[in-house]
């Protein structure tokens, strides 16, 4: 977890002096419309304060609400009912997760727009007839010529009365082409083009709207108000619902295509679904109780990438690691980061390819893994791929987008990785990769199963392994001993052989030899597994065999077999796209939440199926593709596993 607080000089202040800079800064901004801090900085000094004093009155008169007293009003003002509040902020998983146990039920996430809030009234013939402000959050100004002039709100709906609120904001192709440079960002751009005193200058920005509530109608849930507001004509912010395992994975994919949205984002809101849990969890004066924002730690610096180190991966792909010059983000030093496989690292080096000397911006990707975010400026040295293992010095290939070789059997490089990999999959702790590799030097630790036969001596005869800290690890990993078949499966690191599979196999089986004896065939019988994943699972198994024998023979292996869940789709995500014959979209939709499965509304990397139509189905096979399936089948080269299906194979999996 990161500690967005750490080494900033704030934690030194004390909180008298803390709660003053708050109400200061929150003041400049909100009131004088000047800040002088940056957003992350005000908002590390807000945490900081979080972190010293969490009762602190002044961390509930944050935002506009706070400065309320000094706001002034030049034009007429628009009463809020119920009051335009801020959000409540967190910045890790911990914290979210904490949250999410306060409710029941599931949750809608949307990016967090970084815009002006904007509130629009119909009257009762569906005519726009008031946009206003967020102004102190109880009051606003009128501002209703301009909200007209934004280029995607409608004038005249077909449902009023209505209040909307959303988010203005300036796309970021138009903020490029047209402002850039001229303006400091988009959201003051934003701000400045709703204040115009002529309506026809707001125009000419070409500010954008997103939706994201409606006020003075009934709903179940967050979702069916959002299907709403898109019935009306409203862009709506993109939106997915998710359980809690879903959670983290919808921050890392917004995170990971932030770069690519056309609207800057600061986070993600998470907001409960049920209308009746929210009404239940209510506000503080500072925010809604049933919705958080999860904040980017927006972090970023620049470097110069020095080399490229080949790594190899228990599965034998040599994969770049690009060693850059230290460099300081959120709290940590950052000197390496994964550049994953080839064809990233040649798209960060767009027609010349990929050079050393290049100036780089460096990122946390959500604030944790080191990223380099793009090339800003090209270095002399071309990157070259390395004709042999660095490790065992077998030839290298291409194959596609990852380089591989036939390692030597004992290749130091895949040893490694498998042994890492155990070790985090069986959650056996305190093996990081430096002592890994000590104990593989020393010959202490060269197979999984050699773990389990590790002294406190062995470790102490170790640079600084005292016999306590050796006593503890050798204890820790008693305690693996009896770890479920899925997990220990999936720990071998046999390709293919991943979550799904593991489960599977745990569930149908109830030995560890009867799962090294299963036919090829009799595995690619089984409903989504297929041909490849059990060519390459069954000769992983048979490859290891005399090892897996081994480490089966000293383990308690548990085959827990579960009861089948309610919902025969339960945790699965759908997406469909295209027409389908038999039913439409929505209800395909219904169907699989019916059965306890879930529909995001865009391509996530943790899909599970991505629906078309049986004729798209037989194009696909002929090479045609849309931006969605090539979406799809990017995430799946990153390693995902997402199913592209046709209209009947869906048909068969909801009669399961
Ligand atoms: N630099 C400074 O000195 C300084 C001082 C004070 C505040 N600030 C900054 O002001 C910013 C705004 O603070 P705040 O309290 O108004 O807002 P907030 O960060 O609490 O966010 C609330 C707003 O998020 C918007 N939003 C965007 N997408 C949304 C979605 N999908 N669903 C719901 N709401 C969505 C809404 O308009 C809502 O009003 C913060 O980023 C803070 O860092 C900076
Ligand atoms: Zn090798």
């Amino acid at each position: 977890m990161v500690d967005i607080t750490r080494s900033q000089p704030w934690m030194q202040l004390e909180v008298e002096d803390l709660e003053s800079a708050v109400q200061f800064h929150n003041k400049a901004y909100w009131v004088d419309n000047n800040a002088v801090i940056s957003d992350e900085d005000f908002d590390r000094l807000v945490e900081a304060l979080r972190t010293k004093a969490p009762q602190s009155p002044v961390l509930d008169a944050i935002g506009p609400e706070g400065a309320a007293e000094g706001f002034e009003f030049e034009g007429e003002k628009v009463a809020h009912d119920p009051p335009m509040l801020s959000l409540d902020k967190c910045y890790d998983e911990a914290t979210l997760l904490k949250w999410f146990g306060k409710f029941d039920g599931e949750v809608v996430v949307s990016p967090k727009v970084d815009g002006v809030a904007v509130c629009i009234r119909y009257d009762q013939n569906g005519e726009l007839v008031i946009g206003s402000t967020r102004g102190n959050g109880t009051v606003g100004e009128l501002i209703t010529e301009n909200v007209k002039r934004i280029v995607d709100v409608p004038l005249k709906i077909s449902d009023g009365p209505l209040e909307v609120r959303g988010e203005a904001y300036l796309p970021l192709d138009v903020f490029r082409a047209k402002f850039e440079g001229e303006y400091s960002s988009p959201r003051n751009l934003t701000a400045g083009a709703l204040k115009q005193k002529d309506p026809e200058k707001t125009r000419r920005f070409e500010v954008h709207f997103f939706a994201y509530d409606a006020i003075g109608r009934e709903f179940q849930s967050e979702n069916e108000k959002m299907l709403f507001l898109a019935k009306l004509g409203f862009s709506e912010v993109e939106s997915t619902v998710v359980h809690v395992d879903g959670l983290q994975a919808a921050y890392d994919d917004i995170s990971a295509r932030r770069a690519s949205l056309n609207y800057e984002t600061d986070g993600l809101v998470y907001k409960v679904n049920s209308i009746e849990e929210q009404e239940r969890m209510g506000f503080t004066a500072h925010h809604p109780r049933y919705a958080i924002a999860y904040k980017f730690q927006g972090d970023a610096g620049q470097s110069v990438l020095r080399e490229i180190h080949w790594s190899v991966s228990r599965t034998g792909a040599i994969n770049p690691v690009g060693v850059v010059d230290p460099v300081d983000l959120s709290g940590a030093t950052v000197t390496r980061c994964s550049l994953h496989n080839l064809s990233i690292m040649d798209k960060l080096g767009g027609d010349k390819g990929l050079t050393l000397n290049s100036k780089v911006l460096m990122v946390r990707r959500g604030g944790v893994i080191p990223h380099l975010e793009r090339v800003l400026e090209a270095g002399d040295i071309p990157v070259e791929l390395p004709s042999e293992c660095p490790f065992c010095g077998a030839p290298t290939r291409r194959d596609g987008d990852i380089l591989v070789a036939d390692h030597q059997p004992n290749c130091r490089g895949s040893r490694l990785k498998e042994l890492e990999h155990f070790a985090t999959v069986m959650e056996i702790k305190g093996f990081g990769p430096k002592i890994l590799e000590t104990l593989y030097e020393a010959e202490l630790v060269t197979a999984p199963v050699d773990f389990f036969a590790i002294t406190p001596e062995d470790l102490m005869s170790l640079e600084r392994v005292g016999r306590k800290l050796a006593e503890k690890l050798v204890e820790k990993i008693r305690e693996r001993r009896k770890p479920r078949a899925e997990v220990f499966l999936r720990a071998l690191g046999i390709d293919e052989l991943g979550n799904h599979v593991s489960k599977i196999l745990a569930q149908r089986y109830d030995s560890i030899e009867a799962i090294l004896d299963i036919k090829e065939e009799e595995l690619a019988s089984i409903h989504t597994i297929g041909d490849i994943i059990a060519q390459k699972v069954c000769s992983g198994l048979e490859h290891r065999r005399e090892d897996i024998l081994e480490l089966a023979d000293i383990l308690e292996i548990q085959f827990v077999k579960e009861e089948p869940k309610e919902g025969a789709l339960r945790g699965k995500k759908f997406l469909f796209t295209g027409a389908m014959e038999s039913m439409s979209r929505k209800d395909a939709q219904k169907k699989v939440q019916a059965l306890g499965g879930e529909t995001p509304s865009g391509v996530i990397k943790d899909l599970d199926y991505l629906v078309i139509g049986d004729a798209d189905l037989e194009k696909f096979k002929g090479g045609w593709r849309t931006n969605k399936l090539e979406k799809a089948e990017a995430y799946n080269r990153e390693g995902g596993d997402i199913k592209i299906i046709g209209e009947t194979d869906f048909l068969g999996l909801i009669d399961l």
